[in-house]
């Protein structure tokens, strides 16, 4: 897979499920990263073809609860993003998912105390010996792309050293998010910074944060110097960003995303949480498409709901 000049969509934890995926591509999204998945739950599932849905699903032991589902539409563009602190792990995790993706991707830039604790995401930007063990390790025995995403260190030539000692590791990207590990999302993305990475390696880097409109594609490419661009909050809110046409109407949108999630039996708390996110974001929760939302146990009521609802707008 190649990482110039690209549009990607960001890994996204209960968001980056199989019909958010091709929701993104659908709209012009050249990669699309999945959500985080950790190398232990991965581990304990069992690589199922699923003939119904034509997927390819990573099913835990003994259940039907699905950690990863992908199909062979996407299978040039998805990147696995793993959650690791281990490389011999990592290693055997990535081993079970290789045929069936484009690329490997290891987080190393997760602020939330579940990760740290387990000494993974934005705990491994303080052990670079980790990471190159991790790296190298997945480099070596893989034939596919391996790439990681940082945050941003405390100090800008921080982050451009360790960039020097990931790029060293042989990786084919590196995807940076603007902000250091104590910011929060509102906190606006230090796009300087990106770009004394993007100065200091060879490597494509994937630049990150705060893209919310199609014009910020250039902006962003402008200010850093990559030339990858990756989206998270604004893709959730409005997949059809990585449109050359300007954004559709979210309503359309949303549509879209709920036949999907229907096709592709996408799990319910999934397709909630990203509907609600859109929901937030452009409406309310306490108006009829938030209640349906809420009110929903299941993609079968979902449906519903949301046919009884346009009829209704349609009516009035
Ligand atoms: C709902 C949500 C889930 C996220 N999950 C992940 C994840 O699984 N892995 C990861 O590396 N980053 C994750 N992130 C961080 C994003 O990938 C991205 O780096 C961050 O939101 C900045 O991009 P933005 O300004 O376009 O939102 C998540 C962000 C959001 C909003």
């Amino acid at each position: 897979m190649e990482y110039e000049n690209k549009l990607v969509l960001a890994p996204m934890v209960r968001v980056g499920t199989l019909p958010f995926r091709l929701l993104a591509a659908q709209y012009g999204a050249d990669i699309t990263y999945g959500e985080e998945i950790i190398d232990h739950r991965l581990l304990k599932c069992e690589r199922k073809i699923n003939e119904c849905l034509g997927s390819t699903d990573f099913v835990e032991k003994g259940t039907d609860t699905v950690a990863f589902r992908t199909c062979q539409e996407e299978k040039d563009r998805v990147v696995f993003q793993m959650g690791t602190s281990d490389a011999v792990r990592a290693l055997r995790a990535a081993q079970m998912v290789c045929n069936d993706v484009a690329a490997i991707d290891i987080n190393m830039g997760c602020p939330k105390s579940f990760s740290i604790s387990g000494g993974m995401g934005a705990a491994l930007l303080s052990k670079p010996e980790l990471i190159h063990d991790i790296l190298t390790t997945l480099k070596r025995n893989l034939d596919i792309p391996v790439t990681c995403k940082i945050r941003l260190l405390s100090s800008s030539n921080d982050t451009v050293e360790l960039a020097r000692r990931i790029e060293k590791t042989g990786i084919s990207a590196l995807a940076v998010h603007g902000r250091k590990v104590p910011d929060r999302p509102r906190d606006p993305a230090k796009w300087n910074e990106i770009a004394d990475v993007v100065a200091a390696l060879s490597i494509p880097v994937i630049a990150n944060g705060d893209v919310f409109e199609y014009d910020d594609f250039q902006r962003i490419k402008v200010t850093t110097g990559a030339s990858s661009v990756m989206v998270a909050r604004g893709a959730i809110w409005n997949a059809s960003i990585f449109s050359a046409q300007g954004k559709l109407p979210w309503e359309e949108v949303r549509r879209e995303y709920i036949r999907k999630s229907i096709l592709w039996d996408n799990d319910i708390k999934s397709t909630k949480h990203t509907l609600k996110e859109m929901i937030i974001h452009y409406s309310c929760l306490e108006l009829p498409e938030g209640r349906a939302v809420i009110r929903s146990q299941n993609l079968g009521d979902l449906a519903l709901h949301f046919i009884i609802l346009e009829s209704w707008i349609q009516y009035l």
